[in-house]
Parts: structure tokens; C-alpha cells; sequence
């Protein structure tokens, strides 16, 4: 088990998520020897990840597909349950919870989806697709969960609230479905949203508006928010933080501008090449990140991004390097895996 430093937020308050050596290995059985003698092998989506986020703090997630981002988010819903490891909120340890504790830890903690189409039953009104959590968790009287379902409809910017109530999801735009999933899942005034590619599917021209929402849920209500995506763009508008993922592990995290704008790490810096204008829309993309990404399920030794990187020698091919706090001044990320971090790299 490798340790890893746990990056911080610049905050005094106590974190609300605490996440310690965090873990998910998915059992397969992809290759032919494991196949023919039934061995057991592991693909490991998320591989000891540590971090915290603190209340009212917005936290980006990007890497490319594959590296574990969904996984990550869904862990600390507990729509998976972890290998390992700690997921500690509010100062409990979620993953210890019974289900009637996750049921009653729902309340704080909400997920919005990708896919707007998705997420809702095209059969429900809004009305009913918005306030059923509150029915779940048995909360209100009828009153009480109409005036509720209203207030969270015009805090998602659909106003007026009560022209929507009686509106099927196929009546509306993408970008209106996508704020009543937001409505849906800010009606129990959640402490934590999981945001995992909220705006991917949707019109360019109505993306900027549902990021506003996060910005206010953040300003207004103090929201923790884990913001999952390709889009360095968003991510760089959005968020106060960013993570960088590659093959399971955070290899970066800073704050955003640091990251973005003076990458440290080499794999860091292949994503934002391929972002030349950060004001642009850029997915990362296997096209964008060129080279052989090693197989997740038999990682080589050291570190995992050697086989591309230009900077590797054999100390990376054999040392795997550990999460460290940069102490180099301020434009440095605060903190970086990697043996040869990159120096005066703006980009
Ligand atoms: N239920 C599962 N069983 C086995 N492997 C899985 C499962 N879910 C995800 N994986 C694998 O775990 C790794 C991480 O997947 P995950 O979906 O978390 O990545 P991601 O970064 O969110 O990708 P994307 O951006 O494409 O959604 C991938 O190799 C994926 O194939």
C-alpha cells in the first residue's frame, strides 16, 4: 500500500469529507490465463486516494475516460462501496453506516447525473419528479412538500415555479430538464452535490447558466461540491480546487488557477496542450493524450504515467511516486506525484 500526503484546502474550518487511502478494485476476469485457470485478478478503478473537501468549497475532478473519476464520486455516495479506506463526513465514517444511517446520510449528500434524459421518469410531472426525495425521506405534509418542490424549482432558475409543476420532461429543453434533476436533488437542501459531467450534454449556450447555479449554491448555501469532468474549461471557470487523476490515482491538486495556468505534473501539462484557450470547450480525449496507457489491471511497478512521459528514467520506471506538498513558491501547485515535477511551466 503506497501513502500519500493528503492535500488540503487553504481553509482552517474542519473539512466536511475527509477521504483517507480510498480504494475500489472491480474483480474481472478480461484476460485468458485468469479465464482458463480461474484466477482472480483486479482492475483498480481507484488506488489509495486521499483528500478533503471543506464546506462551501468547490472541487474539480478531471482526467481522461477511464481513470477512475466516476467511480470516485459514486464511492462517496456509497453507490459503491469501497475496497478500502476511510470516507469520513461530518465526522463520521460513511462507510461504516448501516442502511438506515446511508438512508438518513442521503439527505445531505445528492448526485447529479450526466444525462438530463436519463435521470428522470418521463412519465412524472416535474412536480412529482421533484419532490418525491421528500416523500423518500418522509419529510412534510402535502403543503409542506409543494412549497418545498416550488422553492427548489426557482432556486434551479425555473421561474415561475409554478408554471413547471404540471410540465412533463419531454415539454422542456435539455437545459430545463437538467435544473429540475438539480431541483430534484437540492430539495433536501443536501450539504454535498456529487456534479459528475453536468453540463457535457448540453447546449453550449445554456451551459454557463446551470454552472452559475453551483457557483450559487456554493455562495448562498454553503454547498460542498466534488464538480466530475473532461472539460478543463468548466472546470477552470468553476472550481476552487482541481484534482487530476490518471489510472486511479490523484496525481496533482491545487488550486485551480495553479493547476491550470503552472501545471507540475508531466501528465497534467499533456492535458492542458491539447486545451490552448481555456475559454474554449475541450474534452480530454485518448486523441489528445497520445501514447500507450498501461493496462489497469497489471499496473506497472513505478509510476504509471513512465511508459509516455519525456521526463521519465528509471527511477520512475521503478519508484512509485508518492503525493508531496510542492513548497516552491506560490505559483506552484500544491501538490504533485512525481519525481521530476515540472518547473516554471506556465502554460
Ligand atoms: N462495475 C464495474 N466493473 C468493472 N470495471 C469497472 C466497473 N465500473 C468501472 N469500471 C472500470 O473502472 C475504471 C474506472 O471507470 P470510471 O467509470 O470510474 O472512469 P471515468 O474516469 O469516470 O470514465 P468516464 O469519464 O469515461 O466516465 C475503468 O477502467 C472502467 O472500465
Amino acid at each position: 500500500m503506497s501513502i500519500t500526503t493528503k492535500p488540503e484546502s487553504d481553509s482552517d474550518s474542519q473539512a466536511l469529507i475527509d477521504v483517507n487511502d480510498l480504494s475500489k478494485l472491480y474483480e474481472t476476469n478480461q484476460s485468458i490465463i485468469s479465464r482458463l485457470f480461474g484466477e482472480k485478478e483486479y482492475l483498480r478503478a481507484v488506488d489509495n486516494v486521499s483528500f478533503e473537501i471543506q464546506q462551501g468549497e468547490i472541487v474539480g475532478l478531471a482526467g481522461q475516460s477511464g481513470c477512475g473519476k466516476s467511480t470516485l464520486g459514486e464511492l462517496l455516495v456509497q453507490l459503491q462501496e469501497p475496497s478500502s479506506g476511510e470516507i469520513i463526513i461530518d465526522g463520521d465514517d460513511i462507510t461504516e453506516y448501516s442502511s438506515s444511517e446511508l438512508k438518513t446520510f442521503r439527505r445531505k449528500c445528492q448526485v447529479i447525473f450526466q444525462d438530463p434524459y436519463e435521470a428522470i421518469n418521463p412519465r412524472f410531472t416535474v412536480s412529482r419528479i421533484v419532490s418525491e426525495p421528500l416523500k423518500i425521506h418522509s419529510i412534510g405534509d402535502r403543503q409542506e412538500r409543494t412549497e418545498r418542490t416550488i422553492k427548489a424549482l426557482n432556486d434551479a432558475g425555473l421561474s415561475p415555479a409554478e408554471e413547471y409543476l404540471g410540465s412533463f420532461p419531454r415539454e422542456l429543453s435539455g437545459g430545463e430538464r437538467q435544473r429540475v434533476n438539480i431541483a430534484r436533488a437540492i430539495v433536501l437542501e443536501p450539504d454535498f452535490l456529487i456534479a459528475d459531467e453536468p453540463v457535457s450534454m448540453l447546449d453550449v449556450s445554456v451551459r454557463t447558466g446551470i454552472l452559475k447555479l453551483f457557483e450559487k449554491f456554493k455562495e448562498e448555501m454553503e454547498m460542498s461540491i466534488l464538480y466530475v469532468s473532461h472539460d478543463l474549461s468548466t472546470i477552470n471557470y468553476l472550481c476552487d480546487r482541481t484534482m487530476i487523476m490518471y489510472l486511479g490515482k490523484v496525481v496533482e491538486v491545487g488550486k485551480t488557477r495553479n493547476v491550470i495556468h503552472y501545471p507540475s505534473h508531466p501528465y497534467t501539462k499533456t492535458l492542458l496542450q491539447s486545451v490552448p484557450d481555456t475559454q474554449k470547450q475541450t474534452d480530454i480525449t485518448e486523441e489528445s493524450v497520445q501514447g500507450e496507457v498501461p493496462d489497469p489491471i497489471d499496473l506497472p511497478p513505478g509510476c504509471r504515467y513512465a511508459s509516455w512521459c519525456s521526463y521519465a528514467d528509471e527511477k520512475c520506471e521503478r519508484d512509485e511516486p508518492l503525493l508531496q506538498q510542492r513548497d516552491d513558491g506560490e505559483e506552484a501547485s500544491d501538490q504533485v506525484a512525481c519525481h521530476y515535477p515540472i518547473e516554471n511551466n506556465a502554460v
